[in-house]
C-alpha cells in the first residue's frame, strides 16, 4: 500500500481544519460588532460588519464543504485499499471455497466485502475528521475562553464534557454486540432472498405441484360435471398464482415484531409453518428475527441519542452560567456589555461544539466496533486458512526448466510426514494409499491405491454421498487428505467439469476460453462454429448474433445464458474442455443432462484429442467409454477393476 495519498489527504484535512478553526473566531467578533451597531445606532459599523460577515461565512462554508469532500475521498481511498487487500487474499488458492467449506466462523463473506467495508471506511473517515477538527477547536477555544473570560470557563466546559462522555460510554458498551448481530442478520436475510432469486424456477415449480396436491376438491354439480361460469372463474383464481393464492387465505399480517429477543416466539413459528411456503416461511422467520434485533438497536440508539442530545442542548445553559459567574456569583463585575456577552458566549459555544464532536464520535463507535469485528475476523480467518498447512495440498509448481528424470517425480510439498503431493509431466495420476475425510471430519475412504495411466479412462461409481466427488476434490487439491501420496500432473494439465456447469458473465467465446479470457487469447469465428457444430449447438451462436444485432438489452450476453437448458449449459462446458484439450479431465457427472448419443460423441472426441478422462457417474452406459472402474460401496469398501468390453 502506498501511504503517500492517505497521508496527503489527512494533511490536507488538517490544513482545512486549521483554516476553518481560525476563521471561525471572526464570526464571533462580527456578531459582537453587529450587536454593538444596534445598541449604539452605528449604521456604518452595521454595514461594515455585514460585509465582512459575508466574506467570513463564505470562506467558512468553503472550508466546511472541502473538509467533507476530503472525508469522502479518504473513505473511498481506504475502501479501495482494504477491499483490494481482502480480495487479493480471498481469491488466492481458492480461499473463497475453503472459507465456505471448512470454516463456520465467517457468515456472509460477500456481505463483509461488498457492504461492511464500505460502511466501515465511510464511518472511519468521518470519525477521523472529527478527531482532527475536534482537538483543534478545543485547544483554540480553550485559549480564547481563558483570555476573554477566566480560567474557570474552560474548566467547567471540560467537566461538563467528561460527564457526558461517561454517560454515553455506559450506553455504548452493550450496543457493540447488538450491532454485530444486526449485521449478521441483515446478511442472512439478503442471502435467503438471493437464493430465492437464484432458484426461482425450481421453487415456483415445486410450489406449483404442492398447491395442486393441496388444492381443495372442487364441487361438481350433481347433474353434470360441466363447469359453470362461476366455477371456472373460481378455478382460474386458484391456479392463477400457483404459489400464493392458497396460502393467502387466513394469512396473518406481519405487522407486529414479536418480542425483543433475536428469535421469534414458538407460537408464531408454528403459525408460519402451517400457513406459508417453505421459502416464504423461512424468509419471514428470518425477517422476524432481524426486526426483533433491529428493535433492540432502535431502543438502544434512542437511549444513546437522548443522552448525547441532552448534553448538546444543555450546553448553552452551561455557557450562560459561565458568563454569569463574574456578575452574579463572584461579584467581580457589576454588568457586561452586549458585545462582550456575544464574544464570550460564542467562544464557550465553540469550545462545547469541539467536545460535542467527541460525543458524536462516541455514538458512532459502537457501529464502528461492529464493523471492525466483522472485517478483522474475516481477515484473521483468511490468513489462518491461507497459512494452515492442513488445508494445503499444493504450494508450488514443478520447475519446468529442469527436465531431468529426477524432477519428473519431484516432491513438491510435504505437509505432514504421512502425506504428500508430487507433480509429474502428465504421464499418469497415481493415488497411493489415500485416506480422506469430509471437512467436518467424517471418514470417507481409506487406503485407496489406484493408477490412472494416460489414455486409460477411469469411471468412479458408487452410492450417492459415498465420496466420489470428494475424491475428485482431493485429486484436484481442493480438499486436503489425511494420509497417502498423490502423483499427478500440474493443475494446468488437468481440467475439471462439475455437474452444475459454471457459466461466466460473458459471450459464448468467453465461456469457451474460460479460465482464460479474451485478453489472453481469441478463438477464430470459424473454429468457434466448428466446435459448437460438433455437439449440435451451433444454433446458440446464431442466437447470440441475433441478440447482439438487435441489441435488445445492454447486458444481453450475460442474461440470455441463464435461460439455457441444463443440457445446453453442460454442452458449453464440454466444448470448453475440448477446446482446452488438457491431458486429463475430471468429469463429475458432467454429461448427466445430455442425451446418450451426444455423450458417446463427447467421449469419442476426447479420445481423438488424447484427453484421459476420469468420470464420476451413475449411468451404466458410461461403462463402455472407460477402461477401468473404481467402485465404492456403502460399507466404505472400494474396488478397482478392469472393465471387460467383450461382455
Ligand atoms: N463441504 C462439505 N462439508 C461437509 N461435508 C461435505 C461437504 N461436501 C460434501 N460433504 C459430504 O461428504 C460426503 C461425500 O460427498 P460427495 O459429494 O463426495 O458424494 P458423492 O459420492 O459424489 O455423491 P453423489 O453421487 O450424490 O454426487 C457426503 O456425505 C457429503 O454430505
Amino acid at each position: 500500500m502506498n501511504p503517500v495519498i492517505p497521508l496527503m489527504l489527512v494533511g490536507t484535512l488538517f490544513g482545512f481544519a486549521v483554516g476553518q478553526t481560525y476563521i471561525s473566531k471572526y464570526t464571533g467578533i462580527i456578531l459582537a460588532n453587529v450587536y454593538q451597531s444596534f445598541t449604539t445606532g452605528d449604521k456604518k459599523l452595521f454595514y461594515e460588519s455585514v460585509f465582512k460577515g459575508l466574506g467570513v461565512i463564505g470562506v467558512s462554508a468553503l472550508f466546511d464543504s472541502s473538509i467533507q469532500f476530503i472525508v469522502a475521498l479518504m473513505g473511498w481511498n481506504w475502501r479501495k485499499t482494504l477491499c483490494f487487500y481482502i480480495q487479493n487474499v480471498y481469491f488466492k488458492k481458492s480461499l473463497f471455497y475453503k472459507i465456505i467449506a471448512f470454516n463456520d466462523n465467517i457468515d456472509n463473506p460477500d456481505q463483509r466485502i461488498t457492504s461492511d467495508i464500505d460502511k466501515f471506511t465511510t464511518l472511519l473517515a468521518s470519525i477521523v475528521s472529527n478527531c482532527i477538527t475536534g482537538p483543534m477547536v478545543v485547544i483554540y477555544y480553550t485559549y480564547l475562553c481563558y483570555t476573554t473570560i477566566e480560567w474557570y470557563a474552560p474548566l467547567i466546559v471540560y467537566a461538563y464534557f467528561f460527564l457526558g462522555y461517561f454517560v454515553n460510554k455506559l450506553v455504548i458498551s452493550p450496543m457493540v454486540s447488538i450491532n454485530y448481530l444486526q449485521d449478521k442478520l441483515e446478511g442472512d436475510f439478503r442471502y435467503l432472498h438471493q437464493r430465492v432469486r437464484n432458484f426461482s424456477e425450481s421453487i415456483a415449480l415445486f410450489n406449483y405441484s404442492k398447491n395442486k396436491s393441496n388444492k381443495p376438491k372442487r364441487k361438481t354439480s350433481d347433474a353434470s360435471t360441466t363447469l359453470r361460469k362461476s366455477d371456472s372463474v373460481d378455478f382460474s383464481e386458484e391456479s392463477a398464482d400457483e404459489s400464493t393464492v392458497i396460502n393467502r387465505k387466513n394469512r396473518t399480517p406481519f405487522t407486529k415484531t414479536g418480542n425483543t429477543k433475536s428469535s421469534i416466539s414458538e407460537e408464531k413459528r408454528k403459525k408460519l409453518e402451517e400457513e406459508f411456503l417453505v421459502e416464504e416461511r423461512q424468509a419471514k422467520i428470518q425477517f422476524e428475527s432481524l426486526l426483533a434485533n433491529k428493535k433492540r438497536v432502535i431502543f438502544w440508539n434512542f437511549g444513546l441519542t437522548t443522552t448525547s442530545d441532552l448534553f448538546t442542548y444543555l450546553s448553552p445553559l452551561v455557557n450562560y452560567f459561565i458568563i454569569a459567574m463574574p456578575v452574579f456569583f463572584l461579584h467581580t463585575k457589576s454588568a457586561l456589555l452586549p458585545a462582550e456577552v456575544t464574544v464570550q458566549s460564542y467562544n464557550c459555544i465553540m469550545l462545547a461544539s469541539g467536545f460535542s464532536q467527541y460525543i458524536n464520535v462516541s455514538t458512532n463507535i459502537s457501529d464502528l466496533a461492529g464493523f471492525i469485528s466483522r472485517i478483522s475476523s474475516m481477515i484473521e480467518v483468511c490468513s489462518k486458512v491461507l497459512n494452515d498447512d492442513s488445508y494445503e495440498t499444493e504450494t508450488s509448481s514443478l520447475n519446468e526448466k529442469d527436465g531431468s528424470n529426477d524432477s519428473l517425480n519431484q516432491e513438491i510439498h510435504v505437509n505432514t510426514t504421512n502425506r504428500s503431493i508430487r507433480l509429474n509431466q502428465g504421464e499418469n495420476i497415481i493415488l497411493d494409499d489415500i485416506t480422506y475425510f469430509t471437512p467436518k471430519g467424517n471418514q470417507l475412504f481409506s487406503n485407496i491405491t489406484v493408477c490412472i495411466e494416460k489414455g486409460k479412462n477411469l469411471l468412479i461409481m458408487g452410492p450417492s454421498g459415498s465420496g466420489k466427488s470428494s475424491l475428485i476434490r482431493v485429486i484436484n487439491g481442493l480438499w486436503p487428505f489425511f494420509k497417502g501420496r498423490i502423483n499427478r500432473p500440474e493443475s494446468d494439465k488437468i481440467f475439471f467439469l462439475p455437474q452444475q456447469p459454471y457459466l461466466i458473465f460473458g459471450e459464448l467465446e468467453e465461456q469457451i476460453l474460460y479460465p482464460l479470457s479474451k485478453k489472453d487469447k481469441r478463438i477464430p469465428k470459424k473454429q468457434l462454429r466448428e466446435l459448437f457444430a460438433r455437439l449440435d449447438i451451433d444454433y446458440l451462436l446464431d442466437r447470440e448474433n441475433f441478440i447482439k444485432k438487435s441489441a435488445q438489452i445492454n447486458d444481453l450476453t450475460h442474461n440470455w445464458l441463464n435461460s439455457l437448458s441444463p443440457g445446453e449449459q453442460q454442452l458449453i462446458s464440454i466444448i470448453r474442455l475440448l477446446y482446452h484439450s488438457p491431458q486429463f479431465a475430471l468429469l463429475d457427472e458432467a454429461t448427466s443432462s445430455i442425451p446418450q448419443s451426444l455423450e458417446e460423441k463427447v467421449y469419442q472426441i476426447a479420445k481423438e484429442l488424447n484427453i484421459t478422462i476420469i468420470s464420476v457417474g451413475h449411468r451404466v452406459s458410461l461403462l463402455k467409454h472407460h477402461d477401468n472402474l473404481l467402485r465404492f460401496d456403502k460399507y466404505k469398501n472400494w474396488f478397482f477393476e478392469e472393465i471387460d468390453h467383450n461382455q
